[in-house]
C-alpha cells in the first residue's frame, strides 16, 4: 500500500499542467481537446481503457492498441482513439500524430514503440515501471544522499510498485558489494527507525550495479539491457541520475541517450552542479547537454531549493495576507541570505579550489533563494509560471560591483583547548598561494519598483563558528514612533521588525517583535512569535534530495533549474568572478571558527545594514 505522504487525502492534490505540445511538427487532432483538467469523472471514450494506478503515485497509464498515455491522475482527456494512430504523452507533453510511425523528434531521444516493442508488452503492458540509475554510484554524494534519499523514499512508500536501482560507475563491484555499500553508508532520517533493517533488505534487492565507462556506448548498451530484463516488458521510464564530475557529463549524457533511453515511457537526466564556471562555460554545457536531451528532460538540481523551509518561502509569502502587502521597498529595509558552515573544504580541496565559494555556494543556492523571495507573484504554482518569474527577477539584477563585496580565506588556529584546525591552502590537493575564496559576503540590487534601494546581502563562509542557513528581512522603523520617547532606554529605530526564516539547522520562522514587559511600569523589549518545526510538527523534515528525487521522478519541474535561469545567473556572477580573478584579490584572512573577516561588516555598514546572525 503505498504511504506516500504525498498521497495523503488531507492534502488536496493539484491539477496537473494542461498538456504542451513538445514540437510544432506535431499537432493535435481536434478531437483531442482537453476535458475539464479538475474533473475526476471519466470521459466516455477512455471507460473501455485499463487504468492503472499502481506504476506511479500520480500517473495512470492508459493502453489501447498502439496508444499510450502516461496522464497525470485527475486529468481525463477526450481522445478520439480510432482516429489516431499514435500517441505518448510523456510527463505533460502530448505527442500525437496521425501518421504512423511517429518520426523521431530528435536523434535517439524521443522514439515511439516500435511494432516490436509493442509486441514485447505482452502481459505486463498495462504497468509502468521506473528504473533509476546511478551514475558515479561509487562517489561520495551517491553515499551520502541519493541512496538514502532514495531508500527513504521506498521506506515512506513514494516510490511507484516496480521500480528498479542500479549504479554505475567504473569501479568493480558487484550487485552484492553495492549493496553492502549501500546499507553501511545509510545517512538518512529513516535510519532510526524501528523496521529500518526489514525495510532495508526489501530495498536492496532492488539495487543492482554495472560497471561501465562513462563515454562507452557499448556499455551503456549493455546496462540498457539489464535494465529491460529488469523492467519485464513494462512500459520503461527512466530517470539517470549524474553524480560525477562535470567534465565526464556530457559523455555520460550522451551514452545514456542514445543507448540506455526508453524506448517506451520517459527518460529523464539529473545534473549536478556546477553547471559550469561562468557563463560561457555554462552555455557551453547546456549546449552539448541539449544536443542529446530536450530541456525538459534536463532536471538541473540545486539541493536548496529542495530544503522545507525554502520550499515554504512561497507558501508564507502567498497564502498569508499580512507578509505580502509588506513584501516591497516600502516596508523592508533589507533582506539577508545567510550560509555557513562549521568545517572546512576537507576532502573536497580539489574541486573547491576550482570554484570557490562565490561559484559553490551564492551564484546557485543563495541566489536561487533570492530570486524565489523576491520575484512578483507568479501566474500559478505552474513550474514554468514560477521559473517566468524568477528568471525575471534575476535579469532586473543590478551588476554586482566589486566594492561590494568582500572575500575571505580561513587560517589555521588551535584553540585554547589544544585543537588545532588547518589553514585552508593546508589542504594537500590546494596550491599554498591559492587566493580562492572560501568565505564572501556581498551586497546585490533589484533595479525594479518593487525593490529599488533596497541591499539584498548574501554571506556564505566555511569554516566559521557555527552551521546555519538563513534569510532575515528587517523591516523599516516605525515612522514616528510614539514609544521611542518612552522605550525604557530600548531604540526602537534600531530594534525593528525582523522575519527570520531558518533553512538550517532548527528549521524554524521567527518574528521579531517589540513588546511591553509585563509589569506596571512601561519598558518594551524585542520578543519572538517563534514557529519552530519540531516543537510545532511531529512529522520528520525530509531531505531535500528525497523531494527533489520524488519530483524527478514524478517530472515536476518547479524545483529544478532552467537553463535559462542558469543563464541569468550567470550574467550575474560571471563579470564579478573575473574581475575578482583578473585582479588577483587578495582575501582577508579569518581564523577557522570564527565568524569571518571583519570586511563583512564594514560592507554591511555602508549600506546602512547589520547582519542579523551578530
Ligand atoms: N559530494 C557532495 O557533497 C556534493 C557533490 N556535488 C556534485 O555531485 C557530483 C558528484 O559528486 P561526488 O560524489 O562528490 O564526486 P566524486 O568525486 O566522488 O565522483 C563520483 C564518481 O565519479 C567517478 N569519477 C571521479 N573522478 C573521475 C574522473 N576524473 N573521471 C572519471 N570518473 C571519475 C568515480 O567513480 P569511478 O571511479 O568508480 O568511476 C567517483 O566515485 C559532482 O558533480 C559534484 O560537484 C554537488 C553538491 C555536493
Ligand atoms: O552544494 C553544496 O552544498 C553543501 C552544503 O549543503 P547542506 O545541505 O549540507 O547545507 C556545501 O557543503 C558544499 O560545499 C556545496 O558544494
Amino acid at each position: 500500500m503505498i504511504r506516500c505522504h504525498r498521497l495523503s487525502p488531507a492534502l488536496p492534490i493539484l491539477p496537473p499542467p494542461a498538456p504542451r505540445l513538445l514540437s510544432s511538427r506535431i499537432t493535435l487532432p481536434s478531437s483531442m481537446a482537453a476535458h475539464d483538467a479538475h474533473s475526476h469523472s471519466s470521459p466516455p471514450l477512455l471507460r473501455s481503457y485499463v487504468l492503472d494506478r499502481r506504476g506511479s503515485p500520480f500517473r495512470a497509464l492508459l493502453y489501447c492498441k498502439m496508444v499510450f498515455l502516461s496522464v497525470p491522475l485527475g486529468c481525463w482527456y477526450s481522445v478520439k482513439v480510432e482516429t489516431l494512430d499514435c500517441i505518448q504523452l510523456v510527463s505533460g507533453a502530448v505527442v500525437v500524430t496521425n501518421s504512423s510511425p511517429i518520426e523521431k523528434l530528435k536523434d535517439g531521444l524521443l522514439s515511439v514503440p516500435s511494432q516490436e516493442v509493442v509486441a514485447e508488452l505482452g502481459g505486463g503492458e498495462h504497468e509502468s515501471t521506473v528504473s533509476i540509475t546511478v551514475v558515479g554510484a561509487s562517489g561520495d554524494l551517491a553515499k551520502k544522499k541519493i541512496f538514502p534519499a532514495l531508500f527513504a523514499l521506498y521506506y515512506e512508500g513514494c516510490l511507484p510498485e516496480h521500480f528498479t536501482i542500479y549504479g554505475y560507475a567504473r569501479s568493480k563491484m558487484t550487485d552484492g558489494e553495492l549493496r553492502h555499500m549501500v546499507s553501511k553508508t545509510l545517512t538518512c532520517r529513516i535510519d532510526k527507525r524501528a523496521n529500518c533493517n526489514e525495510k532495508m533488505e526489501e530495498f536492496l534487492k532492488r539495487c543492482f550495479y554495472h560497471t561501465g565507462q562513462y563515454d562507452s556506448q557499448e556499455h551503456f548498451v549493455a546496462l540498457d539491457k539489464k535494465l529491460k530484463e529488469h523492467e519485464g516488458g513494462r512500459l520503461s521510464n527512466r530517470l539517470f541520475y549524474l553524480s560525477i564530475p562535470p567534465n565526464i557529463f556530457v559523455d555520460a549524457v550522451k551514452c545514456a541517450s542514445s543507448s540506455a533511453s526508453s524506448l517506451s515511457g520517459w527518460t529523464r537526466v539529473i545534473v549536478e552542479k556546477p553547471f559550469g564556471r561562468d557563463s560561457k562555460t555554462s552555455a557551453a554545457l547546456t549546449n552539448s547537454l541539449k544536443h542529446y536531451l530536450e530541456e525538459d528532460q534536463i532536471f538541473r538540481i540545486d539541493h536548496y531549493l529542495g530544503k522545507e523551509l525554502v520550499e515554504n518561502l512561497s507558501v508564507l509569502r502567498f497564502s498569508n495576507l499580512i507578509f505580502e502587502p509588506l513584501w516591497s521597498r516600502q516596508y523592508i529595509q533589507n533582506v539577508q541570505f545567510i550560509f555557513s558552515e562549521d568545517f572546512g573544504t576537507e576532502g573536497r580541496g580539489g574541486y573547491f579550489d576550482h570554484y570557490g565559494i562565490i561559484r559553490d555556494i551564492m551564484q546557485n543556492h543563495l541566489l536561487q533563494i533570492l530570486a524565489l523571495f523576491a520575484m512578483e507573484t507568479p501566474v500559478s504554482l505552474d513550474a514554468e509560471d514560477i521559473r517566468n518569474e524568477k528568471v525575471k527577477v534575476l535579469r532586473s539584477m543590478r551588476p554586482i560591483q566589486l566594492e561590494d563585496v568582500v572575500i575571505g580565506q580561513y587560517k589555521g588556529t588551535t584553540t585554547k583547548g589544544g585543537v588545532t584546525y588547518p589553514s585552508y591552502t593546508d589542504d594537500k590537493t590546494v596550491p599554498k598561494d591559492s587566493l580562492t575564496p572560501t568565505f564572501a559576503a556581498a551586497a546585490l540590487f533589484i533595479d525594479n519598483a518593487r525593490w529599488d534601494g533596497v541591499p539584498f546581502l548574501m554571506k556564505a563562509g566555511k569554516a566559521l563558528h557555527t552551521r546555519s542557513a538563513e534569510i532575515r528581512v528587517q523591516f523599516r522603523h516605525v515612522p514616528g514612533n510614539l514609544y521611542n520617547r518612552n522605550s525604557g532606554g530600548t531604540n526602537l529605530d534600531r530594534t525593528t521588525n525582523e522575519l527570520v526564516i531558518r533553512v538550517q539547522p532548527d528549521e524554524g520562522i521567527y518574528l521579531k517583535i517589540n513588546n511591553k514587559v509585563p509589569g506596571l511600569g512601561m519598558r518594551l523589549d524585542q520578543s519572538h512569535l517563534n514557529l519552530l518545526y519540531s516543537a510545532r510538527y511531529s512529522k520528520e523534515i525530509p531531505d531535500a534530495y528525497e523531494r527533489l528525487l520524488l519530483d524527478a521522478i514524478e517530472g515536476e519541474r518547479r524545483l529544478f533549474i532552467r537553463s535559462d535561469e542558469l543563464d541569468a545567473a550567470w550574467a550575474l556572477f560571471t563579470p564579478l568572478l573575473k574581475e575578482i580573478e583578473e585582479k588577483k584579490m587578495i582575501p582577508e584572512l579569518y581564523p577557522y571558527g570564527s565568524r569571518g573577516p571583519v570586511g563583512a561588516h564594514y560592507l554591511a555598514a555602508k549600506h546602512n545594514v547589520q547582519w542579523g546572525d551578530f
